[in-house]
């Protein structure tokens, strides 16, 4: 298939209400497009062929997927351009503000009283954007942040989504396994590396210990990097990647991505009180932000999910961003809010000429 018959296709596909979904792992310069050939719905147990997965935050809502035998699969390499990058400034409502900073300080509330140590708080962002254009959407998405695993989903129950994540959940081939522990956020200066400090060191290590104790259900040999700076747009993160080997007849992509999700990368540690402190104090429905998603094949062992992060939803001339980060007994309320402006630039950047 050409890249301008696939746009096509896109377009008659969202046109008519039928799921599809396009994807480019980290590094890659191919797009892999599922458009679904009749207009069913597929939800429920997605864990058990080859499919693309969107999976929401919240594990007691249905999952989707587009199963590779419902779908035209196809594999194209995308028109590469160079995109210049500049800032997007967008208004910020003081009441958004006010409800962040009160969200941030509950958090730490929380914390101080010893509580949980992390809790993850986000909030979400709607902008009036110009009628869609697939075309310009793709060509930035796909070029831009191209170390990232960029997608773009459509399906009628859950909508457009499209982002550019950092974050892989868990990625097997056979029985071998690697996941990553990402936390810890700065603006990226081009005079120096990141500094981190112990805020952030011991946010990240959290996750590191989270995904390590939940691995010993279902895995066996569990091998830890070094923690190194990663880079994400114009973002750096703390990492660690974990690997070892599947637990032979016990463990399968179902039961290894419920184990770790959601990881205190995006929800906090304990994982209970921090869930119930998100549903409780957040006041919106993250719906399938911090969910997980990326194609899966259970009968070769070879798949890849990746945490939904820097990513938005699309409704009609609405554009809806979500963004959060990890609030720790240290954290300033002030500099949160920060964060999750300058996390918002990844999808702004996309949305760029649209706005
Ligand atoms: C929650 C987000 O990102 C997560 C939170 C981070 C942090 O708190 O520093 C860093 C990377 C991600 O694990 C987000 O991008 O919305």
């Amino acid at each position: 298939m050409e890249y301008s018959a696939m746009l096509e296709k896109i377009k008659s596909q969202y046109d008519s209400k039928i799921p599809f979904s396009i994807y480019s792992l980290p590094d890659s310069d191919t797009i892999t497009c599922y458009f679904q050939i009749k207009n069913e719905i597929m939800e429920g147990n997605c864990f058990l062929e080859q499919d693309m997965l969107f999976a929401p935050f919240d594990s007691e809502k249905p999952l989707y997927c587009i199963p590779a035998n419902k779908a035209e699969v196809v594999s194209i390499p995308f028109p590469k351009n160079s995109i210049t990058q500049q800032e997007v400034s967008i208004d910020e409502k003081e009441e958004d503000l006010i409800k962040h900073l009160k969200l941030v300080k509950a958090a730490r509330d929380a914390i101080k009283n010893k509580k949980a140590n992390k809790i993850v708080v986000s909030r979400k962002k709607d902008i009036v954007i110009q009628p869609l254009d697939f075309s310009i959407l793709l060509n930035r998405l796909f070029n831009l942040f191209s170390n990232t695993y960029r997608y773009l989903w459509y399906h009628p129950d859950t909508g457009l989504w499209c982002g550019a994540t950092p974050e892989t959940l868990v990625k097997t081939e056979g029985l071998s396994f690697t996941t990553m522990a990402l936390a810890g956020t700065q603006k990226v200066n081009s005079k120096r590396p990141p500094d981190w400090t112990s805020k952030e060191i011991t946010e990240q290590q959290y996750v590191t210990d989270a995904i390590t104790t939940s691995l010993q259900r279902v895995t066996s040999v569990v091998k830890i990097s070094k923690t190194y700076t990663q880079l994400a747009g114009s973002l750096a993160h703390l990492r660690t990647d974990i690997s070892g080997v599947l637990k032979n007849g016990k463990a399968t992509l179902a039961t290894i991505s419920n184990a770790l999700h959601p990881t205190p990368a995006v929800c906090g540690t304990p994982t209970k009180f921090a869930k119930s402190f998100i549903a409780f104090n957040e006041g919106y429905d993250r719906e399938f932000y911090t969910g997980f998603t990326g194609p899966i094949n259970p009968g070769s062992g070879d798949s890849q999910l990746f945490v939904n992060l820097r990513c938005l939803k699309i409704e009609e001339t609405t554009a809806t961003l979500y963004v959060g980060g990890g609030i720790t007994i240290d954290s300033e309320p002030e500099k949160e809010w920060e964060e999750t402006k300058n996390k918002m630039q990844t999808m702004l950047q996309v949305l760029q000429p649209f706005l």
